[in-house]
């Protein structure tokens, strides 16, 4: 079993850590001389420690977050509550990857300017919750980040009468005019660029004097999974929550009760991990993997055998055996897929994609245009300038077997970037990963989890 870098008592999740294999800003990918086998623990998922925090600070009394998410998203999520009036303490806890925090809610109050950094669930999340402040709340983030869409968001919040001032681009910043009070009731929305408009304007709704029904009419509708985890864990809280039909969710106004929970494993960020096993013909367990989950992550334990790879479970344990041949080289097949349900796993599944020896095409995920990055030109991008043969198509990209070399891999200020550059790095001699560092956003110990994966399997 691996160690968690927490185990060093000078590593700060939050901060920048000396990466070891840094070379002038860029990291060199390590490359896997044997299959790489191993098992390890994921720190917590960032949905799920983002969403606990944001009903933890309206419930109606304390609550405690076991294991939760200690990285730049879960911190810029904490901080945004806190300015807002929740009083969030770290208290010990048992988990592997830092303490617990406890959470008490206090009156929410506004005048205050919130750093979104490039968290979509930030900045997605927390307007609604300004809007049940009482004073303006300002909202701002990343360069990166005013690209990213918000003009539903803003919207959404102006039908149901609150006053929302920005710059008319649909964009960060803005200021959210909260009254201390939202009137809520039947609104429409478009949420075909991110599913995180449904579940922000979800988590605060019991909290609106008239409950939401909100229904998304729009083309498509991506990352189901993520609403039905918003659903799940709003009513794990009591609130009533119904979906009478896809596309239209129902909140009927009540408390959010205050309770303790325990954050799963993020199974998303274990994407790279699982793929170095299909890329290497390795074998690689995570311990810890949720019987039952609503996270989108648990669709790998289906998505990874379609390129070859087998899948075994022994109670919490989840081990990924890739494909080899004879020889004991691996075997990776091109895949089909249609991944609208599960965009944000889609950097892992191109970097495995790019290795196949067959073609593959993965469509569903034009919205993933508008993640930290555009993820379908910057993967094309990427993989093209080491030699691979990659089309964007206008929902996705299709991937051709090629020849990949060394080079530098751009990570565009894109944690998911960075890690589906470490996966041909594995497999493909002298990729270099520009801003390894950008990892900390959901996963700060992604070098270090890595490095020590792939050389124990050296030894
Ligand atoms: O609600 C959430 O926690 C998320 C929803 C999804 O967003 P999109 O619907 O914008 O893809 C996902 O990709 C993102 O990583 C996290
Ligand atoms: C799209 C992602 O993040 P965000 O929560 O910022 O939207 C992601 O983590 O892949």
């Amino acid at each position: 079993m691996l160690t968690s870098p927490y185990s060093r008592p000078e590593f700060d999740p939050y901060g920048s850590n000396d990466v070891p294999g840094v070379v002038s800003g860029h990291w060199k990918a390590p490359q896997a001389s044997q299959p790489v086998t191993g098992e390890l623990q994921i720190p917590g998922s960032k949905s799920l420690t983002n969403r606990e925090l944001v009903l933890a600070a309206l419930a109606d009394g304390p609550s405690t977050i076991k294991r939760p998410l200690h990285s730049r998203d879960s911190r810029l999520m904490i901080e945004a509550l806190r300015s807002l009036g929740a009083e969030i303490v770290e208290v010990p806890g048992e988990g592997a990857f830092g303490p617990d925090w406890k959470i008490t809610p206090g009156e929410l109050i506004g005048s205050t300017t919130i750093d979104c950094g490039l968290a979509g669930t930030v900045m997605r999340f927390i307007p609604p919750v300004a809007s049940l402040a009482l004073g303006p709340t300002t909202f701002d983030g990343d360069e990166g980040a005013r690209r990213r869409p918000m003009a539903t968001t803003i919207s959404s919040l102006r039908a149901l009468g609150v006053d929302v001032a920005d710059e008319g681009r649909g964009s960060l910043p803005f200021t959210v005019h909260g009254t201390g009070n939202v009137a809520g009731g039947a609104l429409t929305i478009d949420a075909s660029s991110s599913s995180q408009f449904v579940s922000g304007l979800l988590l605060s709704a019991a909290r609106f004097e008239n409950g939401l029904d909100l229904t998304h009419s729009g083309e498509r509708l991506p990352s189901l999974p993520h609403i039905e985890m918003t659903i799940e864990v709003l009513r794990a809280r009591g609130v009533k929550v119904e979906s009478p039909e896809v596309g239209r969710w129902i909140v009927k106004p009540g408390h959010i009760s205050a309770v303790n929970v325990q954050i799963e494993p993020d199974l998303s960020n274990a994407a790279p991990f699982l793929a170095a096993a299909v890329v290497t013909g390795g074998s690689v367990t995570i311990s810890g993997w949720p019987i039952e989950t609503t996270q989108v992550g648990n669709d790998l334990l289906e998505i990874l055998p379609l390129f070859g790879a087998t899948v075994s479970r022994d109670g919490d344990k989840v081990t990924v055996t890739g494909k080899s041949d004879e020889a004991g080289n691996p075997v990776v097949h091109g895949i089909t897929l249609d991944l609208t349900t599960g965009g944000e796993l889609a950097p892992a599944i191109v970097a495995i994609a790019a290795l196949a020896t067959t073609p593959s095409t993965i469509t569903g995920i034009g919205h993933i245009r508008h993640h930290e990055t555009d993820r379908l030109a910057a993967l094309a991008n990427e993989l093209n300038k080491l030699g691979g043969k990659v089309t964007e198509l206008e929902d996705g990209l299709q991937i051709e077997p090629a020849e990949l070399h060394g080079g530098v891999w751009l990570s565009y200020e894109d944690h998911r970037m960075a890690t589906s550059g470490a996966i041909i790095g594995l497999v493909v001699p002298g990729v270099e990963i520009e801003n390894i560092g950008t990892t900390s956003k959901t996963l700060p110990e992604f070098p270090e989890l890595w490095s020590s994966l792939v050389e124990s399997s050296h030894s």
